[in-house]
C-alpha cells in the first residue's frame, strides 16, 4: 500500500542532493522513508459522512497514488460531476492553491514558485476532467481541508513529475547557483502568450501617458503601473471621473471600487498572476533605476496583458526592442514629439527671488532649502508658496499641488524639489532651478541630465494655464549646464535592474549554514550570475534594515526579506527603532500595536513639523507591514490609516501657516537677492 504523510518530503533532504533526478525524486515519493507516521493519521478517516449516512472511503483513502494518477490518465471519457459538486472541488483547487504547505512541498519536487500556478491550474482541469465518481464524492467529502490537500499532494507531483520534466530540470539547475540568467523564463504564463508591446517614447509632456490611458479606458480589463503613490492617485481619479470604474492599490492602500475591473496601482505591486486585457507601465525609462529598476523589468518581463503600453523617454528603447526579441513578444514603437518646446530664459532671475512671478516653480533638492525659498519668497514678494517634496505623505504633496492648480487663490508659486519631476500635471509656466548641485547621499554633485530634463518638462503642460514651457535658473552661473542638459540627447541605458524573488534567494541559501541574513545577501550579490542586459539592484537600504533586524530573533527568512522591503528611509534612527519594534512583536506573535502620541494641533515650528513627517512615516510603514504580512498581527491598520490621514491634514495646515524659520545651517546658500540682503 502506497502511503504519504505530511512528512512527504524533508526539504532539506531533496535540496542537498545536488544531482537528483526527476527519477530519483519519483522514488523519493514513495519511498517508505516518507510515510512512517501516516499509519496513526489515517486511522478511521476512510468513514465519512455524506448526506446524513456513514459512506466508507476506504477503497479512496489508501489508494495507491501512481496508481491514482494512470488510472486518470487513462480515463479518456469526460466525467461530469453534479453541480453542487463541482462547486466544492473547485473549492477545493482553490485552497490548495493558497495553501503554503502545498507549495512548500513542491518546492521539494523543484516545482519553483512562479511556476506553481499554472501546474496547479493544469492539474486541476486534469484532475476535474478524469476524476472517478467516488475519488470525487471523497473529496467532496473532506472539502477545502488540509486533508483533501495531503490526498490530493501525492497525485499531483506523479502529474508534475510526468509533466513537467524541464521545468523541473531548469528550476534544479537554478537552485544551486545565485542564477538570475535568462529572467524571462521566470514567467511561464507570460512566455506561453504572445504580447504586443507598445512603446509610447518621447519626452516630457508630448502625451505618452494620455493616448496609453485611452486603450487602458477601452479595455475589458486595465492595470495602470506608475512610479509614486501620487501618481497612481492621479490616474484613480481621473479615470474614474471619465466613467470607467478603477481601483488604488498602492502599498498602503487599497480602494476596491464596486464592479471595477480596472486597477491603478504602484508598479511593486502588480501582480503576474491576474491576466488583463492592457497594461501601462509608465516611466519605462525607470527600468535602468539602480534601487528600483527591478519592478519595472519584474512587470515588463511578468505581466499576462494581451498589450502592455510602456510610456517613458527613449533611454531604453534599444534595450526593450532586445527583451521583446527574447520574449517573443511583438514591439510596436510609437514616438512623441514635445507639444510646444521648452524654452530657457536667458536672463535667468539674476540672483533675485524678487523675480519671481506666478506660476513658478522654484526648485531645489533639500527640505531646508525648500522652506527657507518659500520664506523668503514670502517675505519679500507678494506672492503664496506651496511646496512638495519626497517626505511629505502624498495625501499632502496632492492637496499642495491642488492648492497650486488651482487659480482662485493667493497660492501661485510652487517650491518643490525632484519630487515634482515625474509625470505629474501642474499649472507650471516657469521652472526655475534655485540650483542646479545636490547631495547625492556622499557628496555634492551636479543633478544628472535626465533629472534636470524631468523637471525642467514640468513647465508648459498641455490643458494647463500655460501651454508654452520655460525654464531657467536662480542664479547665471547655473544657466550653460541647464542648456547643456537640455540640448544633450538621452543616454542610452545600457542594462536594466534586476532583483530575486524571496524564493531564489531561499534556495541559495540552502547552502550555507550560520549566516545572517545581511551576509546573504552580500554573498548573493557577489555570486550572482547574470545576463548582459541586467545588473543587480543596489540592495544598499535593505542590508541596513537586515543588519537591525539581526537583533530581532525568531524571524523566518521570508519574513526578514519581506520587512527589508518596508518603506522606510533608512536614515531616520526613529523610524527604523519603530520598524525594529514591530519587527520584534511580530516575531513574537503578538499583535503589532503603534504607540505614538497623536498630535492635536499643527507645526509651530520646524521641529514639530519634522516630528508631524516622521509620525506619518512610522504609520505609512504599519500599514504597508499590515498589507504585506498576516493582517491579523496588525490589528490596527484602520486606526493608521486614520490616524495617517489626520497627520497628513496637519501637515498641510502647517505647511501654509509656515512662517518660521527652517533650521538654519552655516553652510546655507547665502543670497537669493541681487544686493546681498539675506532672509
Ligand atoms: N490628445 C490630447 N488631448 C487633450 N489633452 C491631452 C492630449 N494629449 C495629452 N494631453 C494632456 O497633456 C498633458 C500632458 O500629457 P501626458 O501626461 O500624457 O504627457 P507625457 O508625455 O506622459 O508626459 P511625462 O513624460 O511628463 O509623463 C496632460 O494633462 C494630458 O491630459
Ligand atoms: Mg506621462
Amino acid at each position: 500500500m502506497y502511503r504519504v504523510s505530511m512528512k512527504l518530503v524533508n526539504l532539506d533532504s531533496v535540496q542537498i542532493r545536488k544531482d537528483f533526478n526527476v527519477v530519483q525524486l519519483r522514488h523519493l515519493l514513495s519511498s517508505s522513508e516518507y510515510s512512517s507516521d501516516f499509519d496513526e493519521e489515517v486511522e478511521g478517516c476512510d468513514l465519512k459522512e455524506v448526506e446524513g449516512k456513514k459512506v466508507s472511503f476506504e477503497g479512496v483513502v489508501f489508494r495507491d497514488p501512481v496508481e491514482l494518477y494512470r488510472e486518470l490518465q487513462s480515463n479518456e471519457t469526460r466525467v461530469k460531476h453534479r453541480r453542487e459538486d463541482f462547486g466544492t472541488l473547485v473549492e477545493i483547487f482553490q485552497s490548495f492553491l493558497r495553501s503554503g504547505w502545498v507549495s512548500d512541498q513542491s518546492l521539494a519536487i523543484y516545482i519553483g514558485a512562479s511556476f506553481f500556478p499554472t501546474a496547479v491550474q493544469k492539474f486541476k482541469k486534469f484532475f476535474l476532467k478524469r476524476c472517478p465518481d467516488e475519488v470525487a464524492k471523497y473529496l467532496v467529502s473532506l472539502g477545502p481541508s488540509v486533508e483533501s490537500q495531503h490526498f490530493l499532494f501525492p497525485v499531483f507531483s506523479e502529474f508534475c513529475l510526468e509533466r513537467f520534466p524541464d521545468e523541473i530540470q531548469r528550476f534544479q539547475d537554478n537552485v544551486h547557483s545565485a542564477d538570475l540568467t535568462k529572467p524571462h523564463t521566470w514567467f511561464p504564463f507570460a512566455r506561453a502568450m504572445k504580447r504586443k508591446i507598445v512603446y509610447h517614447c518621447g519626452p516630457t509632456n508630448s502625451g505618452k501617458t494620455h493616448n496609453a490611458l485611452q486603450r487602458f479606458m477601452e479595455a475589458k480589463k486595465g492595470i495602470y503601473c506608475g512610479p509614486l503613490r501620487l501618481l497612481a492617485v492621479e490616474i484613480f481619479d481621473k479615470v474614474n471621473s471619465l466613467g470607467v470604474s478603477c481601483s488604488l492599490l498602492t502599498g498602503q492602500e487599497k480602494k476596491t471600487v464596486p464592479f471595477a475591473n480596472h486597477v491603478a496601482c504602484t508598479v511593486e505591486m502588480v501582480s503576474t498572476y491576474e491576466a488583463y486585457e492592457v497594461a501601462i507601465l509608465d516611466e519605462i525609462q525607470m527600468m535602468a533605476d539602480s534601487f528600483r529598476g527591478y519592478a519595472w523589468t519584474r512587470a515588463l518581463l511578468g505581466l499576462k496583458a494581451d498589450e502592455i503600453h510602456l510610456c517613458g523617454d527613449p533611454s531604453v528603447l534599444e534595450i526593450v526592442r532586445k527583451l521583446c526579441a527574447e520574449t517573443g513578444d511583438e514591439l510596436v514603437e510609437n514616438h512623441y514629439e514635445r507639444f510646444k518646446p521648452l524654452a530657457v530664459e536667458a536672463k535667468t532671475l539674476l540672483g533675485d527671488l524678487r523675480n519671481v512671478r506666478a506660476g513658478d516653480c522654484v526648485v531645489a533638492f533639500s527640505r531646508r532649502e525648500i522652506y527657507e525659498l518659500k520664506l523668503a519668497i514670502e517675505k519679500y514678494t507678494n506672492h503664496r508658496c506651496c511646496v512638495i517634496y519626497g517626505a511629505l505623505p502624498p495625501e499632502t504633496r496632492r492637496q499642495q499641488a491642488n492648492l497650486f492648480n488651482d487659480q482662485d487663490n493667493e497660492f501661485d508659486v510652487l517650491v518643490a524639489s525632484d519630487a515634482v519631476g515625474m509625470g505629474l500635471n501642474l499649472n507650471i509656466g516657469r521652472v526655475v532651478f534655485y540650483t542646479l548641485s545636490k547631495y547625492n547621499g556622499d557628496r555634492i554633485v551636479p543633478v544628472p541630465v535626465t533629472q534636470v530634463k524631468q523637471i525642467a518638462g514640468r513647465a508648459g503642460r498641455r490643458g494647463s494655464c500655460y501651454p508654452e514651457g520655460l525654464t531657467t535658473t536662480l542664479n547665471l552661473d547655473d544657466l550653460n549646464y541647464l542648456i547643456e542638459c537640455l540640448k544633450q540627447p538621452f543616454d542610452e541605458a545600457e542594462k536594466v535592474g534586476l532583483f530575486p524573488f524571496f524564493e531564489q534567494v531561499e534556495i541559495f541559501a540552502r547552502q550555507f549554514s550560520d549566516v545572517t541574513f545581511c551576509q546573504l545577501l552580500d554573498k548573493f550579490g557577489k555570486n550572482c550570475r547574470l545576463d548582459g542586459s541586467y545588473f543587480l539592484c543596489r540592495h544598499d537600504h535593505i542590508k541596513k534594515i537586515a543588519a537591525m533586524l539581526e537583533k530581532v530573533l525568531g524571524l523566518s527568512l521570508q519574513d526578514r526579506f519581506n520587512f527589508c522591503f518596508a518603506p522606510v528611509n533608512v536614515r531616520d534612527p526613529k523610524v527604523m527603532f519603530h520598524l525594529q519594534k514591530f519587527a520584534q512583536s511580530y516575531s513574537q506573535n503578538l499583535p503589532v500595536s503603534i504607540q505614538m502620541g497623536m498630535p492635536k494641533y499643527s507645526a509651530r515650528n520646524n521641529t514639530e513639523l519634522l516630528d508631524l513627517e516622521m509620525k506619518h512615516q512610522i504609520l505609512s510603514m504599519y500599514l504597508w507591514l499590515s498589507f504585506h504580512f498576516k493582517r491579523e498581527t496588525f490589528p490596527y491598520a484602520e486606526k493608521a490609516a486614520s490616524m495617517a490621514t489626520d497627520i497628513a491634514d496637519l501637515l498641510g495646515k502647517s505647511i501654509m501657516n509656515s512662517y518660521w524659520k527652517p533650521r538654519s545651517k552655516a553652510d546655507s546658500k547665502a543670497g537669493y537677492f541681487k544686493e546681498g540682503r539675506g532672509t
